[in-house]
Order: structure tokens, then C-alpha cells, then sequence
């Protein structure tokens, strides 16, 4: 492509050197993974300044660079005020506006989105749809599983897998949108069809800083949804009316509002909903009549989650035969309220709950069948949100019989300073700390009484144990099926 034409829709950049024989095949924003004839992006990053690699992204086949400011450097420079902005336009100018060729369903909120993705694919899917999804464990295109750094990708990662998704005749990619990837523009330029709302409660404040923050990052991808009424394919606003911010952002849409909620009246509601050892159980009343649910998935919880993907698939035009069968048959995602196969008389849970309300959430769900005593495994992960620590330790405490406070990925911190933060101010003494997870978990597996529920929290899928650079294999079900075997 030819870099006028791709970068001149841009609003404000300067070129000194002559681009009209430049023609480029690809874009990057990483040096180590240039190809000839390539775009390379210049980003100040949090750890390191992109601009540094420009020589040796030259070197790797660059033949024109993006920056922030003047380079010394032997191929021409495009400078523009905010590299990371102009990416995204530029990723999707160059990737065909490929989310303008497929349906794309977005979730956002705290709690819930890989749950909430995951329904709503397997609804598209068992509607004979050809689905993507993009989130937390990985991005699925047409069953074909690849591995992913976050849980909203960047934008260039994002553009390029549309651009896939289109080739492999994609009919709808669901994705989960975080917080982060709303505040630093990853999805600016992706056209968006419906937008899902979970929940909002106390995470991420080492990013925002104030709820009020963490907040406004979430309602824009609800005023990013089109401001206007004449779309090919009608958009929705998908918003949990239960939710304290559901009247905040419905204000923030143009687009048409689903409501959902089980407290308060709404366009999906669920009624008579009977929260059991196995499953749950509810009349979901909907726009076109009620509709019984028998469910495997666990806790009231999970009524929030089927509710919102049922609204979202309704959006999308399924039929509630479909979206009925799918709730009543889906069993989860793994590491969500998974329960770890032994043979032993008392439950293992591993979930990833790693926030006050998802912890509170989970335990208050075990302790409505649990006949024994409750004891909980979980850490708080280094370098991220201080201020949710004392609030996970306490609910623990709260509603366990034994809460061990372990690590759970320390990342740059030092592990026995996160307990200290979690303990700190406890009111409680039903606690153990144990610094090594593994330990942790062993020695709730021996404490373990017949009819006792052990939940072993926080990490959930993860596979490793992130503690300073080093990347250590590490899965809780492995773990405990280590000891429940010995
Ligand atoms: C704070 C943050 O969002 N960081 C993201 C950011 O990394 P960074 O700013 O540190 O990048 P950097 O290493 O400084 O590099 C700057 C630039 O130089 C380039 N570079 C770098 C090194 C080199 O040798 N050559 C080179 O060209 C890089 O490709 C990049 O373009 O850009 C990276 C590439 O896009 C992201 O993977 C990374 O996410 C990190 C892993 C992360 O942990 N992010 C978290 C905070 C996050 O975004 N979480 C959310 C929500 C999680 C949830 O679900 O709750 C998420 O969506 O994942
Ligand atoms: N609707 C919900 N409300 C509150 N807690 C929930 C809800 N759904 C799931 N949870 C709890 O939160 C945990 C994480 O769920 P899930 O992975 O679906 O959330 P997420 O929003 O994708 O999280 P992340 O931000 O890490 O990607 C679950 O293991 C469960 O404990
Ligand atoms: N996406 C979340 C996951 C947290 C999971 C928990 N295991 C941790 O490391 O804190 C985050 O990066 O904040
Ligand atoms: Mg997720």
C-alpha cells in the first residue's frame, strides 16, 4: 500500500521527505518482528521508548518510521502527535476496516467478561455461525486457538486478526474489552455492533486511580458506539440495570438500550431463579415471552452472565430456541467455578476470582451448599491495584472458616509485602499465611474435613506463577490433585 494514501486521513502529521514511491506490505511496533518493506511504529511505552529502535528497525526492513519527533535517521519520518492514536486509525485503514465487514460484540465490566464472551459464542456457534473470540485466555478463529499477551490486544494485533477473521469468513467476533485497552485507544477505529456492560466494582485503581476513572474508561465503548441511528445492522447497548452505573451509562449511548437484570424490572429479567448445589434455575423473561432456564453454571452470578449474553445474542437476531438450548447445556469456562475431579469427601473449586465482589460473589455461593467449613486459598497479584488487598482478605475472612493468603503472581513485588498488605488492619485471626502457593494449597487439602469446600482462588486458567521476570509453570488443578492424590 501506498504510505500517502494510508496515512492521509491523518489530521495533523508532518513529513519532510517525499512518500509517493513508498509503497509498504506490512506495519509493526515491535523491532524484533519486522519484515521488509514495513511501517515501523514508534511507541513510548511503559517500560521502554519505541523511538530507540528506529536504526535497527531500519536494519530489519523499515523503509519509513512513525514518531513523535525528528529522528536522524536514513528513511523518511511521519511525525504525528500521539504515535499509539494514529496506529489504530492506521492499523485499520490498512486492514481494509475489517470489523465494518463482521459482526463484533463487546464486553465490557469487572467481573464476568470471559464468562459473558464465552456464552455468547457458543450461542453464535450453536446457531451454525462462524465465530471468533478475544479475551483473557486466548482469541479463537473458527476453532483454530492462538495464545494472547492481554485481554484486549492492541490495536495493530487487533486490526490484523479482523483482517483474518473477514478471510476465514468470520460471521461475529466477540470480544472482552478492558478498561486499559478503553483508556489507551486500542479499539479506537473498530467498529463495534453491540456493547455489553456486566458490572462495575473496585479493581484496577493502581491505573486509574478513582473509580470515577475506572468508570469513564468503561463508558467508552458505549459512546463509541455510533452516534447516530443508520448502521447496516442495528447496534445495541446491552446494560445490567442492577448495576449502581446502569443509568449513567445508558445516558451515555445514542444507541438503542437491553436491559437486564434480576432486582430490577428489565428487558431480560430473571424471575423465580433458584440457586441450588448443582446448578441454578430461573423464568427469563424476555421481549417475546418467558423462558425457562435449568443451568450447570453456579451461583446468582451466573444469572447476571446468562442474561447479558442472551441479550446480546438476541440483539444479534438468535433465536430464543437457540439461546435457551445453549444456557441450558453450556458448563462454563475453565478455571470459572471449576470443580477439581478426586476422590476424596470434601470439594476443591478452583476460580478466578482475583476482585472483592467476584471473591465475595463465589465464597457467598459455596456457602449456600457447602455442609462443612469453608476454607479459601488465594493471594493478591504484585503490581496491580494496592487498595483491592485488605478488601479481598477481609470478605475472605468473612465468609471462610480458613482463609491461607498465599502469592498469587508477584510480579516486581515482594511476596510476603502483599500478604502484609492483605492482613493488614484484619479484625479476624481465621487466617494462615503461607508464602509458597503450592504449600498453601497443600495444607488446605490437609485441614480438609469430609463435606469441607475448599476454593483455591485468583488464578483460575493461568498456568503459571508470574514472579519477577520469570515465568513459572504453575496450575492450581495440577497442584491440588497432587495432594488430593498423596
Ligand atoms: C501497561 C500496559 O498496558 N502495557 C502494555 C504495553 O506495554 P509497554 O508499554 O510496557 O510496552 P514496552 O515494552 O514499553 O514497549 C514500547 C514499544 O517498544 C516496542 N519494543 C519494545 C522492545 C523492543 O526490543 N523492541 C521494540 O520495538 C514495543 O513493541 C512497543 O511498541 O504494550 C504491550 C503491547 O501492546 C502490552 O502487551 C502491555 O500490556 C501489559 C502486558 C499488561 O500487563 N497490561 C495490563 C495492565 C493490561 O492491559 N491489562 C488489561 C486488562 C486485564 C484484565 O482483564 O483485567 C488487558 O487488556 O490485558
Ligand atoms: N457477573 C459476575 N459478577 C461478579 N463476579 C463474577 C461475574 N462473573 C464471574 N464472576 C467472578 O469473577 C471471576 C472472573 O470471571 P471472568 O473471567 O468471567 O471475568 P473477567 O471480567 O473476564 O475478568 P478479567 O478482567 O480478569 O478478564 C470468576 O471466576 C467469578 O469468580
Ligand atoms: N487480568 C487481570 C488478571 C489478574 C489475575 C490474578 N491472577 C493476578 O495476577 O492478579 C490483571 O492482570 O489484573
Ligand atoms: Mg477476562
Amino acid at each position: 500500500m501506498n504510505v500517502n494514501d494510508l496515512i492521509k486521513n491523518l489530521p495533523d502529521y508532518q513529513c519532510k521527505q517525499n512518500l509517493d514511491m513508498i509503497n509498504i506490505e506490512h506495519i509493526a511496533m515491535d523491532h524484533r518482528l519486522l519484515k521488509e518493506d514495513s511501517l515501523f511504529v514508534c511507541i513510548k511505552g511503559y517500560t521502554v521508548d519505541g523511538h530507540q529502535f528506529s536504526e535497527a528497525a531500519i536494519e530489519n526492513g523499515a523503509t519509513v518510521i512513525l514518531a513523535e519527533k525528528e529522528l536522524d535517521v536514513s528513511v523518511p519520518v511521519v511525525i504525528v502527535p500521539d504515535t499509539s492514536r494514529a496506529l489504530a486509525h492506521l492499523a485499520n485503514i490498512f486492514y481494509g476496516h475489517s470489523s465494518n465487514k463482521l459482526k463484533v460484540i463487546g464486553v465490557t465490566g469487572t467481573n464476568g467478561k470471559t464468562s459473558v464472551t464465552h456464552i455468547i459464542d457458543e450461542i453464535h456457534q450453536y446457531a451454525k455461525q462462524k465465530t471468533a473470540l478475544i479475551g483473557t485466555i486466548q482469541m479463537v478463529i473458527d476453532g483454530e486457538n492462538h495464545p494472547v499477551k492481554n485481554t484486549t490486544p492492541d490495536a495493530l494485533f487487533l486490526q490484523k486478526n479482523l483482517y483474518t477473521m473477514v478471510e476465514k469468513g468470520i460471521d461475529v467476533a466477540t470480544m472482552e474489552v478492558s478498561s486499559h485497552a478503553l483508556d489507551l485507544g486500542r479499539i479506537h477505529g473498530v467498529d463495534i455492533d453491540i456493547a455489553v456492560f456486566t458490572n462495575l466494582s473496585q479493581d484496577h485503581l493502581d491505573y486509574h486511580q478513582t473509580m470515577q476513572n475506572y468508570l469513564y474508561a468503561k463508558s467508552l465503548l458505549f459512546s463509541q458506539l455510533g452516534n447516530t441511528l443508520e448502521h447496516e445492522s442495528p447496534k445495541y447497548a446491552i446494560i445490567n440495570q442492577d448495576d449502581e452505573y446502569a443509568d449513567f451509562l445508558k445516558k451515555v449511548t445514542a444507541q438503542p438500550i437491553l436491559t437486564y437484570g434480576v432486582q430490577n424490572k428489565a428487558s431480560f429479567q430473571a424471575i423465580n431463579v433458584k440457586l441450588m448445589a448443582n446448578g441454578v434455575s430461573f423464568i427469563m423473561k424476555t421481549p417475546k415471552g418467558d423462558i425457562p432456564i435449568e443451568s450447570k453454571l453456579m451461583g446468582m452470578f451466573s444469572v447476571y452472565n446468562m442474561l447479558a449474553a442472551a441479550a446480546a445474542a438476541y440483539a444479534s437476531g438468535i433465536g430464543f430456541e437457540v439461546i435457551q438450548n445453549v444456557l441450558n447445556y453450556t458448563s462454563g469456562v475453565k478455571g470459572r467455578f471449576q470443580p477439581v475431579e478426586h476422590k476424596k469427601d470434601f470439594g476443591v473449586i478452583i476460580d478466578y476470582a482475583h476482585t472483592p465482589d467476584s471473591i465475595e460473589n463465589v465464597l457467598s455461593t459455596i456457602k449456600r451448599f457447602c455442609e462443612g467449613d469453608i476454607h479459601v486459598v488465594v493471594g493478591c497479584g504484585g503490581d496491580r491495584d494496592r487498595r483491592k488487598r485488605p478488601l479481598m482478605a477481609e470478605i475472605a475472612c468473612q465468609y471462610a472458616d480458613l482463609a491461607i493468603f498465599t502469592s498469587d503472581n508477584p510480579r516486581s513485588e515482594a511476596p510476603q509485602t502483599i500478604i502484609d498488605d492483605m492482613v493488614k488492619g484484619l479484625t479476624y485471626n481465621n487466617y494462615q499465611t503461607v508464602l509458597e502457593r503450592e504449600d498453601a494449597i497443600k495444607q488446605a487439602i490437609e485441614q480438609a474435613n469430609d463435606k469441607d469446600v475448599i476454593l483455591i482462588a485468583g488464578k483460575g486458567h493461568e498456568t503459571y506463577q508470574l514472579v519477577g521476570d520469570k515465568v513459572l509453570d504453575f496450575d492450581d488443578e495440577k497442584v491440588a490433585i497432587k495432594y488430593l492424590n498423596s
